[in-house]
C-alpha cells in the first residue's frame, strides 16, 4: 500500500504558458487532499501532474519516496485510479465494458470471473449496477460521471485522483460520493480531488492545498486554509464563513 505521495517544485507550461508554478506538497496512507481555486488556477494540471499523465517540465512526483518517472507504466497504472473532468470521446462501448477497461493493469489475456466480480462491485458502489448493458452515449451527464468514478475503482487503486467528481451530480449522489470517499479513505486509499464547493472541501478534507495563478496559496489543515480572509483575496469576492462553517459569498 503507498505510503506517502511527494509533490516537490512542480512546474508545467503549456507552450509558453506557466500553468504550475512551484508547487509542492505531501499527502499519507488514508489522509483525504482537497485541491482548490478560481478557474484557471492549475488544478486540472497538478491532478493530471500527480498520476503521471502530464510530466513536468521541472520537479518530480514522488510516491514512497520513488520518483514516479522510474515507476514502470503497469505498475504505475495498478497505483493510480483518475477520474477526469470529462471524456473527450467515447464510441458505442457499454457501460459494463468501460469499467473493465479499468481493470487493464490487473487483467492477463482475458478477464477472468475475478475481474467481472470487481467491474460489478465497482458498478455497486456508485449504484450503477443496472446500467451495465446501455451504452455511454445513453447515460445522464451524472450517471456518466458515476461510470467514470466506477472505472477508477475497479482498479483498486491505492491513490484515488478525482477532477470535479461532484460535477453534474445531484445532491444526494454528491453526498453518497463523498461518503464513498471517506470509508475508501478510512480503508488507507490517498484521496486527491479538486472541488469548487469549498464547505464540502472543508467537510471531506484532512489537508486542503488553495492554488492560484499556477501557485500555492496555501497547504494545510482545513481550518487554517479555509479562512474568510483569505479566501475573499483569492476569490475576489467578499466571504464570510458561517458558524457550522457553511462558507457563502457575501457580494
Ligand atoms: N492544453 C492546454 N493548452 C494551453 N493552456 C492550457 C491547457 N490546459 C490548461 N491550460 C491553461 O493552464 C491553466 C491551468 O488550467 P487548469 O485546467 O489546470 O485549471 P483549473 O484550476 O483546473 O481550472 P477550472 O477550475 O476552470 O477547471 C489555465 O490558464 C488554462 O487556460
Amino acid at each position: 500500500m503507498v505510503i506517502e505521495i511527494e509533490v516537490k517544485d512542480v512546474k508545467v507550461y503549456y507552450k509558453s504558458t506557466k500553468a504550475i508554478d512551484g508547487v509542492s506538497l505531501h499527502i499519507k496512507k488514508g489522509e483525504v487532499l482537497c485541491v482548490i481555486g478560481p478557474n484557471g488556477a492549475g488544478k486540472s494540471t497538478l491532478l493530471r501532474v500527480i498520476n503521471g499523465i502530464l510530466k513536468p517540465k521541472i520537479g518530480t512526483v514522488y510516491v514512497d519516496k520513488r520518483s514516479i518517472y522510474e515507476i514502470p507504466h503497469k505498475s504505475a497504472a495498478k497505483i493510480f485510479g483518475y477520474v477526469p473532468q470529462k471524456l473527450h470521446s467515447f464510441g458505442m462501448i457499454s457501460v459494463y465494458d468501460f469499467v473493465m477497461t479499468g481493470r487493464k493493469p490487473h487483467i492477463g489475456l482475458v478477464p477472468t470471473k475475478a475481474d467481472d466480480e470487481r467491474v460489478f462491485k465497482a458498478l455497486k458502489l456508485v449504484n450503477m449496477e443496472n446500467f451495465a448493458e446501455r451504452t455511454l452515449e445513453e447515460l445522464s451527464g451524472g450517471e456518466l460521471q458515476r461510470v467514470l468514478i466506477a472505472r477508477a475503482l475497479a482498479g483498486e487503486p491505492e491513490v484515488l485522483i478525482l477532477d470535479e467528481p461532484t460535477n453534474n451530480l445531484d445532491l444526494k449522489h454528491q453526498t453518497e460520493l463523498l461518503n464513498l470517499v471517506k470509508v475508501l479513505s478510512n480503508e488507507g486509499l490517498i484521496v486527491i480531488m479538486s472541488l469548487h464547493d469549498l464547505t464540502q472541501a472543508y467537510r471531506i478534507s484532512d489537508k486542503v492545498l488553495l492554488m492560484n495563478k499556477g501557485k500555492v496559496v496555501a497547504f494545510g489543515e482545513p481550518s487554517k486554509v479555509l479562512r474568510a480572509d483569505i479566501l475573499s483575496r483569492v476569490y475576489g469576492v467578499p466571504i464570510a464563513i458561517l458558524k457550522e462553517y457553511k462558507i457563502v459569498t457575501t457580494l
